[in-house]
């Protein structure tokens, strides 16, 4: 069973390895979106996969860092591509929620990195 819970956040950032003529290269912002999908057996006392507030309590460092802040300067996300957002929560997020599958991370309703850890 998949389970799947969503996250919003607002940031800045620039992308520099683009050109400079790439709109991408100036300073702007985003309202992110961040869904992280969870798959394990349902408990059948509870009726979980996992508790969505234990996903929250697990992401919700991880957002402290992101939301409001430059990701620019986020420690290892000098490049914060969607793709490399993606990697970054994954790698941090994985730790608290073992039982995660994927990471998804939204710039525009519609575009977005998904990550599955590979
Ligand atoms: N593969 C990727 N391509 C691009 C990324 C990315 O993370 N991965 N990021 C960007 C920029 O962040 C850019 O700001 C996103 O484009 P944006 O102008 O915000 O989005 P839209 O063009 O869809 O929105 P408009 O409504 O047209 O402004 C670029 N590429
Ligand atoms: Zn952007």
């Amino acid at each position: 069973m998949k389970i799947t819970q969503a996250f919003t956040f607002e940031a800045a950032h620039r992308l520099p390895k683009v050109p400079e003529t790439h709109r991408c290269f100036r300073m702007h912002g985003h309202s992110y979106r961040v869904e992280l999908c969870l798959e394990g057996d349902v408990d059948p006392e509870t009726g979980f996969v996992v508790d969505f507030f234990d996903v929250e309590a697990g992401f919700g460092p991880l957002l402290e860092q992101l939301d409001h802040h430059c990701l620019n300067e986020v420690e290892g996300l000098h490049n914060p591509t969607a793709e490399n957002i993606a990697v970054w929560i994954w790698r941090r997020a994985s730790l608290a929620l073992p039982q995660l599958r994927s990471v998804k991370v939204f710039e525009t309703p519609h575009c977005w990195a998904e990550y599955e850890g590979r």
